[in-house]
């Protein structure tokens, strides 16, 4: 992709309202990471309001970490108004193979039809029905192993399929890329793959998907190299995390990203 910059630019121009359905271990974090991006973040999940509100986003990220059934209500109502009103909405499947109930929900959502879905290599496998080797939240497989789940769930649902890990991988189930940014501590901080899914409904807003996904994990690892080249661990990686998903400019982003089609 020649220009990851102009959706980095379009997203701050815009500054999205992105509405975020997600877990208890990532509301601060990713309401963090998406102000320092550049977007307008909300955490809303109430079942009474939830569908309303995902009438006003601009973005909606649906994220089922800490999942219990009045969230599930409010999951399914806000992604059925996110498709009936044009919002694109980007789910991201949390640990969805561990259990029968995360894999019931999981079907559900992906019925809903989501924009996007961004998860690691065992939630990918997860969703696409295969069996996967995932421990809790992380993954237990790499990239490469859920490449062709990704493309089955691209073109059976018409998503675009992020996964992610050391190098990510996304299809829309035609075209593919992989991009090689990103640092080892990420992974060794919590809610950075659920902050990860809020900013690519962020890119998502307004823009085309797949394109939008592309820069928006780009940026992303980019930010990541910035903030483990700054820090000296998990603790200090954070702040310096933030503060590199702030500086990078579109200019910035496109002498750093590391994409290639896969
Ligand atoms: N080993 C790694 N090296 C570099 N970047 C990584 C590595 N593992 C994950 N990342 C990055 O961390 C971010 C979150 O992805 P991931 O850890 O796969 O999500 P999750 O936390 O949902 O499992 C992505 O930007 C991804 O590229
Ligand atoms: C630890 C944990 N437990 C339930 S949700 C959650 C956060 C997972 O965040 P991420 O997938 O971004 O690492
Ligand atoms: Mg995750």
């Amino acid at each position: 992709m020649e220009d990851p910059g102009q959706y980095l630019a379009m997203m701050r121009q815009t500054a999205p309202l992105v509405h975020n359905i997600t877990n208890y271990v990532a509301m601060n974090v990713m309401a963090n990471v998406l102000l320092a991006a550049g977007a307008s973040p909300a955490m809303i999940h109430a079942r009474e309001e939830a569908a309303e509100f995902a009438g006003i986003a601009q973005a909606l990220s649906v994220n089922i970490g800490t999942v219990s059934p009045p969230w599930a209500e409010a999951m399914e109502a806000a992604a059925t108004v996110a498709g009936e009103k044009d919002v694109p909405w980007v789910l991201d499947p949390v640990a969805v193979g561990a259990t029968g109930y995360r894999r019931a929900l999981g079907a559900r959502l992906l019925a809903l039809r989501p924009t996007v879905i961004r998860g690691n290599a065992s939630e990918i496998l997860a969703l696409a029905g295969a069996v996967s080797a995932g421990k809790g939240v992380d993954a237990g497989e790499s990239v490469e192993t859920a490449e062709n789940a990704a493309r089955a769930l691209a073109r059976h649902g018409g998503a675009v399929v992020a996964v992610t890990g050391a190098v990510d991988f996304v299809t829309d189930g035609t075209r593919a890329v992989r991009i090689a940014n990103g640092d080892a501590m990420m992974p060794r901080v919590t809610a950075l793959g659920c902050s990860l899914t809020g900013v690519v409904a962020a890119f998502a807003a307004g823009q085309s998907p797949f394109e939008a996904t592309v820069a928006a994990l780009a940026y992303y690892g980019l930010a990541g190299e910035r903030a483990g080249a700054a820090s000296e661990g998990p603790g200090t990686f954070q702040p310096a995390f933030l503060d590199a998903l702030h500086a990078i400019d579109p200019a910035a982003l496109n002498a750093g990203a590391r994409i290639e089609l896969a």
